[in-house]
């Protein structure tokens, strides 16, 4: 065990067990947590030391085995594969790769129970409940992703036969990028543009097998693959998929809000954005995702950085780095991000909760108002997130860049998330509508004469910025909130007070000239906030290692050799190096197959 964190664990001024329990909920949710994780801890098939030295081929047949293996662990310790199954959701949260499992339970399993009749769900939930089929979410194509209205493939009702007929019209309408569809899935849902009696009502969703449930092969018709290497979720067969007339009965269109009748008669759902469901459950865990992801890359960076020594501040003195106070002000105010986005996450995921359950009893009206929410926070916490992992990732130093760090796949896998799940500029969009200064600025493009679509284009840029600030406020005013309602010792709560402080004043800080410009706050104020900041940030160094040590991700969670809990950062980085798969023999084959006819040639 590292002297240095010894001692910074020593000077806590807080008990490091309470803040766990307070932000899991509770000593007993930590208990059942810590419980359900050691399922996983414990299972040697969910670690491979060297994970990270395998081929793309090996890695996705490395997620596939993680995949049996979880949907064996659950069976055996009953725990039921749902995505509102707490202890399901602890078990698959401590899994730091992307498995099938999440696209299988959150998007196609939860599209069918949302937007199916009760008969539809009858057949498909225990299909997909006990994995006798794995499923997808076929939506965006390689032409289109933002912009669902405008989809290409097509399902047209064949009255005679009672049945939809799917077909990619064109390349562009080839599904692409849908998760574990490229070799994992034999079925998904799948959006494409409803024709029936010759009219298109629009995008509504669909059940396709695309294999044969026998040899997994690819059904006649369907044309499916991987699109090949990204820039990571290298577990992930992203696949495209192309359908030649694919045959399907009427019954495998998602019926609970809009139906086609067997005459082929088209009823309308009450809110035709319904069908996007699936979309907004994941942007509201996408929320609850940055802040676990943020907080793994804060443990890692601020554990190194109190390991660290470097430089000599007096004759034979090398502070730790994280008495620099540029090092305190790369990676507290991450710190105090990833605790609010915590705190938003659990609002969101409560208010979606409390609205779906009104969904599912038919009220639409707050369908809208969740959208709006779900998508601005989803779009601010990945961004948010993303950026600060970076940050914590650099303050590592030239340790940061080896792949022993272990903030570059937790980078890797979150990245994708600005992306993914309505690409963050558009989500921006879908808040910034509710906000007034906004709505002036539009109002007065109108009344240069602009239609209301080249007055939003003109506007976006204020429109983007205006939500981000809706968000940011959002999530302080919550994240005071959520610290008023909890039950905390003074000396826990002097701590979370200053991090809350810290987060808020890092904010206006970083957005000085918005409070400027908007008259809200003058240079005076400014460089109060500033100094603020200063004092803060020394308030904060003393429990900083113990508050990331409150989160209480596992050593395996994090696959980190500079974030280790023990802190014996050189032994293992030095024995992590000798494991390389490049040092397997004293001299490399490639001496004797290059270099020494090199040596020898008289170039
Ligand atoms: C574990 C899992 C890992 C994750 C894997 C990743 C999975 C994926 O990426 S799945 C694919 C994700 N794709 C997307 O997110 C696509 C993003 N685009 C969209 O959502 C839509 O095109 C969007 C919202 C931009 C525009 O939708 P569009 O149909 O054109 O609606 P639009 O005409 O702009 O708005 C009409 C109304 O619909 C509402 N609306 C739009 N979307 C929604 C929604 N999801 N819910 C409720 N209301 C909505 C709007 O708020 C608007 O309401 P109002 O009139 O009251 O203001
Ligand atoms: C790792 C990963 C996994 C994915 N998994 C799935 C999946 O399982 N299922 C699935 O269906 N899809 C999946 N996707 C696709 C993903 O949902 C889309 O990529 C995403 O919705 C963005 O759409 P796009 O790619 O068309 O981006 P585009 O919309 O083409 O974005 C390109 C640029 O255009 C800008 N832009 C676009 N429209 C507007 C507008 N109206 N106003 C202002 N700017 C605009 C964007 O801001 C962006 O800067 C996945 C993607 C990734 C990266």
């Amino acid at each position: 065990m590292s002297e240095s964190l010894q001692t910074e664990r020593k000077n806590a001024t807080f008990n490091i067990k309470e803040l766990t329990d307070t932000l899991n909920g509770g000593p007993e949710e930590t208990r059942k947590r810590k419980q359900i994780e050691s399922l996983v801890f414990n299972t040697p098939a969910f670690h491979r030391q060297d994970r990270f030295q395998l081929s793309r081929e090996e890695i996705y047949d490395y997620s596939i085995k993680v995949y049996g293996e979880l949907i064996k662990l659950c069976k055996k310790e009953n725990i039921e594969i749902r995505y509102d199954n707490p202890d399901y959701v602890r078990l698959v949260g401590c899994i730091p790769e992307e498995i099938p499992v999440g696209l299988h339970v959150g998007m196609f399993s939860s599209s069918i129970s949302d937007q199916g009749t009760e008969e539809q769900q009858k057949k498909w939930i225990p299909l997909a409940r006990n994995f006798k089929i794995f499923g997808t979410y076929a939506q965006t194509e390689l032409a289109h992703g933002t912009f669902v209205r405008g989809l290409e493939t097509t399902a047209t009702y064949d009255e005679s036969k009672q049945e939809f007929i799917l077909n990619s019209p064109t390349i562009t309408s080839t599904k692409w990028w849908p998760g574990f569809l490229g070799r994992t899935s034999n079925h998904a849902v799948i959006a494409a543009q409803l024709y029936t009696k010759s009219k298109c009502y629009g995008i509504h969703m669909f059940i396709v097998q695309l294999r044969d449930l026998k040899d997994h092969k690819p059904l006649p018709g369907v044309t499916i693959g991987d699109i090949g290497d990204k820039f990571g979720f290298d577990t992930v067969d992203n696949g495209f998929l192309r359908l030649d007339n694919v045959h399907i009965p009427r019954e495998n269109m998602l019926m609970k809000y809009a139906k086609v009748t067997p005459e082929g008669k088209y009823l309308p759902p009450t809110n035709a954005k319904v069908a996007y469901s699936a979309m907004t459950l994941i942007r509201v865990v996408l929320v609850r995702g940055s802040a676990k992801a943020l907080a793994s890359a804060s443990t890692i960076a601020i554990r190194y950085s109190a390991v660290r020594h470097q430089t000599e501040t007096a004759p034979g003195k090398e502070p730790q780095v994280l008495d620099y106070v540029t090092q305190q002000y790369k990676l507290f105010p991450q710190l105090a991000t990833a605790l609010a986005f915590g705190f938003a996450g659990n609002y969101m995921i409560d208010t979606f909760n409390k609205i779906h359950s009104e969904i599912s009893s038919g009220q639409l009206d707050a369908l809208s108002e969740l959208h709006g929410i779900s998508s601005g926070l989803k779009a601010y916490t990945t961004d948010t997130a993303t950026a600060g992992i970076e940050v914590c990732r650099r303050a590592c130093g030239g340790h940061g860049y080896s792949n022993a760090c272990g903030i570059q796949h937790i980078y890797a896998n979150v990245l994708p998330c600005v992306t993914l799940e309505g690409e963050n500029t558009v989500m921006y969009l879908q808040a910034a509508s509710k906000v007034i200064s906004t709505i002036k600025r539009l109002e007065q493009l109108r009344r240069s004469g602009m239609d209301q679509d080249e007055a939003w284009n003109t506007a976006g840029i204020e429109l983007v910025q205006a939500a981000k600030a809706h968000c940011h406020y959002f999530i302080v005013k919550n994240y005071l909130r959520s610290l008023e309602k909890l039950n905390m010792t003074p000396s826990l709560r002097k701590v979370m007070n200053s991090i809350a402080l810290l987060y808020g004043n890092y904010g206006i800080d970083e957005n000085a000239g918005d409070f400027l410009e908007s008259g809200f706050m003058t240079g005076e104020q400014l460089n109060l906030v500033k100094a603020k900041i200063l004092q803060l940030l020394s308030e904060v160094r003393r429990n900083a290692v113990a508050v990331v040590d409150a989160f209480d991700f596992d050593d395996k969670y994090l696959r980190s050799i500079l974030g280790a809990y023990d802190g014996d950062v050189y032994n293992r980085l030095y024995n992590w190096a000798k494991s390389s798969p490049l040092n397997k023999t004293e001299v490399h084959s490639s001496y004797t197959e290059y270099l020494q006819q090199l040596l020898k040639s008289k170039l």
